[in-house]
């Protein structure tokens, strides 16, 4: 084999195919499928992925590959096809796609330099920039004076050549250790010819005695209560010698992890655990939707299930939705697999996780724990995916490749012929559709593992608050039943659902509200930094002491941030300790960790927070669980807020009472007769499922139909609509009868980054051709895309709407 075919690192879609490279000879025993290379792209050096090796080309004149970057595949044939047919499935690059499926550290870094050719004069600003050196950055030298007419004519007379480089970023850590290359009697003869004054070298040579393993040079050194110089006559007298030794960068502490066995099972657990384990005997691909309500003791079923897995030899993937992958859901799967289990989040550094890749790439662990593209993780013999909370929109990538890990976990297992599990206790209606189907395999867990009953939900109507002349954001029961906590030393969780409700700045005279100048969307007020801040862009501003349009100086703060919940709270109850999690408490990296460590050790006695306290927390004291405002996802224009609000509730009401002691959880609402929080009080899934698939039915949205959004955005409004509009007709033209194109509209957000957004949606059953119609019309957009900053997006099974 001496031609290789390689995917380039140029995300554009003429590129977007394999190209042939010549193999040169010394690379021919080398070079494997799936490794990175460094090949000549037009004049730039540029760095590839090996698809595939063959004998002959179509092309002639091939050029060379230059280098070889890994010394082994870093892609699986295996994920090198989930790759191809994600590219596809999603209409993506297939570089995007492959580099998506990959740790950030194993990208490539490019650089541009000017070699000088010539020994002879350049003209004086060239000179000037060179400053006698013979390579230039091309930074420097577009930053310096150098007329570019100058630059070109030098490099046209040979006196100059553009050199590119390719870096890598694929750092590998490594430690010096201190080696014994010495035996006893050595060290003994050694220390026989010291004089009585070297104590620090006896007691070195004490301590080598017994040294069986390679130690850290460092420990040595604070062991021996010395400095480096003194063990320089050991190294001089070859008793020891210096190494260094690859490590990896290690997030956790598996030492102080406490192992855990297995648990008895409840017989529901059982039945699970059964039903998974024959398919995973049998080599089946069969996917199970474990519907265990909140403490029912799905992750026992999990730990159980990859017990039996890595019994067999074979390797599993759990994925858990970024927010929960906390200190407290690793430790239980490291508690029980230990150093079997790696972590895969992106609270780690670039570093760390391209160290806990490695352990997967080298066959070091049989588990990996991470959020959404820990699905990529590269094990060769699979026996299990499991997919956590799989209601989660975080599953779902929104930039390119726009997929979803759900899809990824059940092509792959095809491939691996092992059975997926996606565990929730509010599936998503897609999901649970498919599972009464018999698509998917049903299994339910409707008691909770200590069959305790569900919390009490109480609700309130936060309406009569406000007849009965209540203006707070706390119902009076609310307060009492924090009051009674406080009182006997029990915990509770606030929780606050922040999309949609923030705190904006409004004028009180003529009602303008502060708007982010590049982007349709109200300004933030953030009390830290009083500043006002967009969260669409980066944008902002200080807080004005005068109304932008009118001047007037009634400017006032509306919403309910979470900063402003806990100022109300603690004037309303001052003796309450209360920890605030949110996006500005949560930034810095173990402030996550580090909050709910103090939250366990009863540092607190009130966690207050958004989505991300929602999920996964299980903590013994907690006996009341409260939702401020639990419709605040209504107003968002998104056919899912009826399902989100039912999660939603139902997830934080699974917070309270999961030990000894009972849980209440009062809901707070505008709209207390909505259906959604009606079945969620009532713990009433089918009911929840059957009236919600009626409504989609009615207003054929999924899992009935399924869309297609396009989003289409340009600095011009007028264009961007046109465009759409061209879009909208294209698609009804190729698209058959049945199917609906709705649009063009405004997006809900009309502008981001003073671009302007028309999108237009497709609703179809089937549609065999839409890959093919949507393909032929980007490729007709292509030249304008790139010349006029035109931008088409196409989202297929989208879940945000905005
Ligand atoms: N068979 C069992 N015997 C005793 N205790 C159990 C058993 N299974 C689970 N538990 C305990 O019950 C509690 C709830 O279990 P777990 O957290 O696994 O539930 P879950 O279904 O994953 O809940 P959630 O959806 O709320 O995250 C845990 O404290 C767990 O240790
Ligand atoms: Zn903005
Ligand atoms: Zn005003």
């Amino acid at each position: 084999m001496n031609i290789a075919k390689v995917v380039v690192d140029v995300p554009a879609s003429q590129i977007n195919r394999v190209f042939d490279y010549l193999i040169p000879d010394h690379l021919t025993d080398t070079i494997e499928v799936g490794m990175r290379v460094i090949v000549p792209f037009g004049p730039r050096t540029i760095m590839g992925y090996v698809l595939a090796l063959t004998d002959h080309s179509e092309v002639e004149g091939l050029k060379p590959i230059k280098s070889l970057m890994d010394i082994v595949p870093i892609l699986t044939e295996e994920l090198i096809e989930v790759g191809k047919w994600l590219a596809n499935h999603t209409m993506s690059f297939y570089i995007s796609t492959f580099q998506a499926m990959l740790p950030q550290a194993l990208k490539a870094d490019y650089h541009k330099l000017i070699h000088r050719l010539t020994i002879d004069q350049l003209p004086e600003s060239l000179e000037r920039a060179f400053a006698g050196r013979d390579y230039l950055d091309f930074d420097e030298l577009e930053a310096s004076d150098v007329p570019l007419s100058q630059f070109k004519q030098s490099l046209d007379d040979g006196d100059l050549e553009v050199i590119y480089q390719v870096k890598r970023k694929d750092n590998i850590k490594k430690q010096t250790f201190v080696k014994k290359i010495s035996s006893t009697a050595q060290l003994d003869e050694y220390t026989a010819h010291l004089t009585n004054q070297a104590k620090k070298q006896k007691l070195m040579v004490e301590f080598l005695v017994d040294l069986n393993e390679p130690i850290l040079l460092k420990t040595f050194l604070t062991k021996m209560k010395t400095t480096r110089q003194t063990i320089k006559p050991l190294i001089d007298h070859n008793l020891i010698t210096l190494i260094e030794e690859e490590v990896y960068r290690e997030p956790y502490d598996d030492q102080a992890i406490d192992r855990t066995a297995p648990l008895k099972l409840k017989d529901q657990q059982a039945e699970a655990l059964t039903a998974i384990n024959q398919s995973f005997d049998q080599q089946k691909d069969d996917v199970f939707v474990l519907h265990g309500v909140t403490g029912s003791g799905k992750t026992e079923v999990y730990l159980q299930a990859i017990a039996h897995v890595m019994n067999e030899g074979k390797e599993a993937i759990v994925l858990v939705p970024e927010i929960s992958l906390t200190p407290q859901m690793v430790n239980r799967f490291k508690g029980r697999f230990g150093s079997d289990v790696a972590v895969m989040h992106s609270a780690l550094s670039k570093g760390e996780r391209f160290d806990e890749w490695r352990k997967v790439q080298r066959k070091e662990v049989k588990v990996v724990v991470g959020a959404r593209s820990a699905v990529f993780a590269p094990f060769e013999n699979l026996g299990l995916i499991i997919i956590d909370e799989e209601h989660e929109a975080s599953y779902k990538q929104e930039d390119h490749p726009r997929y979803h890990a759900k899809d990824v976990a059940i092509q792959r297992a095809k491939h691996h012929k092992c059975p997926v599990i996606l565990g929730s206790a509010t599936p998503t209606l897609e999901t649970y559709a498919r599972a009464k189907k018999g698509v998917y395999q049903l299994l339910e867990m409707p008691d909770r593992s200590n069959l305790s009953e569900m919390p009490e939900i109480d609700l309130v109507d936060m309406r009569d608050e406000l007849h009965a002349g209540n203006r707070t954001m706390f119902s009076r029961k609310l307060i009492e039943a924090i009051k009674i906590r406080l009182e006997k030393q029990e915990q509770i969780v606030l929780f606050l659902n922040r999309r949609g409700y923030s705190t904006f700045v409004m004028c009180r005279d003529c009602g303008d509200v502060i708007e982010c100048p590049d982007c349709d969307i109200s300004l933030t007020y953030h009390r830290k930094q009083n500043r006002l801040k967009c969260h669409y862009c980066d944008y902002h501003e200080a807080v004005p002491n005068k109304c932008p349009s009118c001047e007037s100086e009634t400017i006032r703060y509306f919403g309910t941030g979470t900063q402003k919940v806990e100022e109300s709270l603690s004037q309303l109850i001052p003796e309450a300790r209360i920890i605030r999690m949110d996006v500005d408490t949560t930034q810095r990296k173990g402030s996550h960790e580090r909050l709910l460590k103090q939250f366990a050790k009863k540092q607190a006695d009130i966690l207050l927070g958004t989505q991300m306290i929602a999920k996964g927390l299980d903590f013994p004291d907690v006996t009341l669980v409260g939702v401020l405002a639990a419709d605040s996802l209504f107003n968002l224009p998104d056919f899912r807020a009826a399902e989100r609000t039912f999660q939603l509730i139902t997830q934080v009401s699974g917070r309270a009472g999961r030990h000894h002691l009972t849980g209440e959880v009062i809901v707070q609402s505008y709209t207390p007769d909505h259906y959604s929080i009606d079945y969620a009080r009532n713990y009433d899934y089918q009911g929840f499922f059957a009236k919600e698939m009626a409504l989609r039915k009615a207003f054929q949205y999924p899992p009935y139909y399924y869309l297609t959004l396009i989003t289409v955005s340009h600095p011009n409004p007028n264009r961007a609509q046109e465009v759409t509009r061209v879009i909208s007709q294209l698609l009804n033209k190729h698209l058959s009868n049945e199917t609906k194109i709705l649009g063009p509209t405004p997006s809900p957000i009309e502008r981001i980054k003073n671009r302007y957004r028309f999108q237009c949606m497709i609703k179809y059953k089937y549609e065999p051709n839409q890959h093919n119609v949507l393909a032929r019309i980007l490729q007709y957009y292509e030249d304008m895309m790139r010349k006029e900053d035109l931008l088409i997006q196409i989202d297929l099974q989208p879940y945000q709407l905005m």
